[in-house]
């Protein structure tokens, strides 16, 4: 076999509340769902680097590459090094950088999928998701490949949600915006907690009907903090339209309910 490829999907915050402060984090309450229409490729492609390679466009150096992360956290098992000596990462991007789309998380647990598989490492979902929260909060949901679920703790608590797929929009301003940034001014200027209760009750409703019952600023509690640091963000803040994790993305659900 030369090549093997593997789709990782965007994903979009139905909801985010903020729920507590863990040390520099803040645990959440959410609702992550998969965007089917926006993803990326990776595949493993034969080559003769005889070292680790990513091959793609990306904006950060490979030490800081999400998949190269992921790889490292890998490289001790069985026959992971050796088969990425002869094989290189190809990844093309479809899913914009600094969007709130889960773009660097998602292909990490991608890779880590990929790399469980090909290289036989029969590592469990809760093994993978052990592994996957040492690169980033957004990892684990990924790796457990829901459609929906909501997602607790900084991320780390994934649970399927069932529903009906949805068809989603997004749309992804020409603004980057800084995860860490964000946080910090919604812990000075913004912080509330959802109460047990709230979230309880966001956590057992269906998507559409969430959005139904809430505007954008409901929906998200990292709203007004991005738009505190990025004002033009509000150009796009339309009825109807919704904001996901922290920034830029803005995202529309079609379904009807
Ligand atoms: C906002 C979300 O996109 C929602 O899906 C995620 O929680 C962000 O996840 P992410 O981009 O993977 O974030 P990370 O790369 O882990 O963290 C970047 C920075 O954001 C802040 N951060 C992140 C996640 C979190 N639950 N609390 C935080 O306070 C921390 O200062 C951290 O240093
Ligand atoms: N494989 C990757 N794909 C995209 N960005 C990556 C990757 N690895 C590292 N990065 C870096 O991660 C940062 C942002 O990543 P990403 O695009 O996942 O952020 P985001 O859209 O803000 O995601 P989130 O929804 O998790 O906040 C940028 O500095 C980017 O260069």
């Amino acid at each position: 076999m030369n090549e093997i490829s593997e789709k990782s999907y965007a994903k979009v915050n139905i909801f985010l509340k903020i729920s507590n402060k863990r040390e520099e984090y803040h645990e959440l309450v959410s609702r992550f769902v998969r965007v089917h229409s926006l993803f990326d490729t990776i595949s493993f492609v034969k080559s003769s680097r005889k070292a680790f390679s990513i091959i793609g466009n990306f904006s950060c150096k490979m030490e800081t590459n999400t998949v190269y992360k992921a790889y490292k956290l890998l490289e001790k098992y069985d026959g992971v090094d050796e088969f990425f000596k002869n094989h290189s990462v190809k990844i093309e991007k479809n899913i914009p950088e600094f969007a709130g789309l889960g773009g660097g998380s998602s292909n990490a647990a991608t890779f880590l999928i990929m790399t469980n598989k090909i290289c036989k490492l029969n590592l469990s979902k809760d093994q993978l998701c052990n592994i996957a929260v040492k690169i980033g909060a957004d990892v684990p949901f990924f790796v457990y490949e829901y459609d929906s679920a909501n997602v607790t703790g900084i991320g780390e608590i994934v649970e399927k949600f069932d529903e009906e797929i949805l068809n989603i929009d997004t749309i992804t301003p020409n603004i980057k915006c800084n995860t860490g940034e964000i946080f910090k001014v919604f812990r000075e200027n913004f912080y509330k907690q959802i109460s047990k209760k709230e979230a309880d009750k966001l956590l057992k409703m269906k998507s559409i009907e969430i959005l139904d019952s809430l505007n954008i600023k409901e929906a998200n509690d990292l709203y007004e903090p991005a738009t505190s640091v990025y004002p033009k963000l509000e150009e796009y803040g339309q009825i109807g339209w919704y904001f996901s994790g922290s920034g830029s993305s803005f995202f529309k659900v079609n379904n009807v309910k």
